[in-house]
């Protein structure tokens, strides 16, 4: 790894620590009675502090903010809810102290998503706690499915694949140095995304459900998926 790559990392993975769901919201997981609206109150919460950390890391990304202004906001636009479930995967893989694992899996089994979207859901967060991943890959991953070229509307995609190229690179020396006894690790981690793209059709159905429902979505979240 070289000196610039080191710094790189140092960069990301201070971004990726640094802007986490803040403690008030984790905590109301714990506190809040439990009923299917006051649990979609919370996911809709946690959704809402998940995309406002998500934009805050992604302007720490070196080069994020040099990209044309309009693909900046389709990177995240297309990416959202990739990055969100990655995060919400290291929440679970973190296995927190208080319980909120479970209490979590509770909230989201009971706030009006359908069973059929529920199971990959969580067969996707098994699937990441698995791999056991180090906060380095955790926060490198998220930037690589950040800086995906080919969003919709994304302009110059070129200058996005750069940048992806760049932490790919470093992703792969890391896996490497990190598991040299597994030098297919690199390329689980990769598949991992591919995993990631399907959960984001179900998330599309879950949206769906919940407005048919009459559930209210905040402005955030109506702006960064383009709902109603
Ligand atoms: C853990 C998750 C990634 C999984 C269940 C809660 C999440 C934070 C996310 O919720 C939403 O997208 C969402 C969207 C709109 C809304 O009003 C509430 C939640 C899907």
């Amino acid at each position: 790894i070289t000196k610039e790559q080191r710094t790189l990392m140092k960069v990301i993975v201070d971004a990726y620590s640094t802007h986490q769901i803040p403690q008030d919201v984790a905590k109301k997981l714990l506190q809040e009675q439990y009923s299917a609206d006051e649990n979609f109150l919370l996911l809709t919460e946690m959704a809402t502090s998940q995309v406002q950390v998500l934009v805050e890391f992604t302007k720490n990304i070196p080069g994020f903010l040099s990209l044309d202004r309009e693909d900046q906001i389709a990177l995240l636009k297309g990416s959202a809810v990739e990055a969100m479930f990655l995060r919400s995967a290291q929440v679970f893989s973190r296995k927190m102290p208080s319980g909120q694992t479970e209490v979590l899996e509770e909230r989201i089994r009971k706030s009006g998503i359908s069973e059929e979207f529920i199971i990959p859901m969580f067969n996707f967060y098994k699937s990441i706690v698995s791999l056991h991943m180090v906060q380095e890959e955790q926060a490198l991953l998220t930037t690589i499915t950040i800086l995906t070229p080919d969003r919709p509307y994304v302009k110059d995609q070129q200058a996005v694949e750069r940048i992806q190229e760049t932490m790919l690179e470093l992703l792969r020396k890391l896996c490497v140095l990190q598991r040299p006894q597994e030098p297919q690790y690199f390329a689980r981690l990769l598949g991992r995304l591919t995993e990631l793209r399907t959960l984001s059709h179900y998330h599309a159905e879950m949206l769906t459900s919940w407005r048919t429902n009459d559930h209210k979505f905040t402005p955030l979240l109506c702006e960064i998926w383009d709902v109603q």
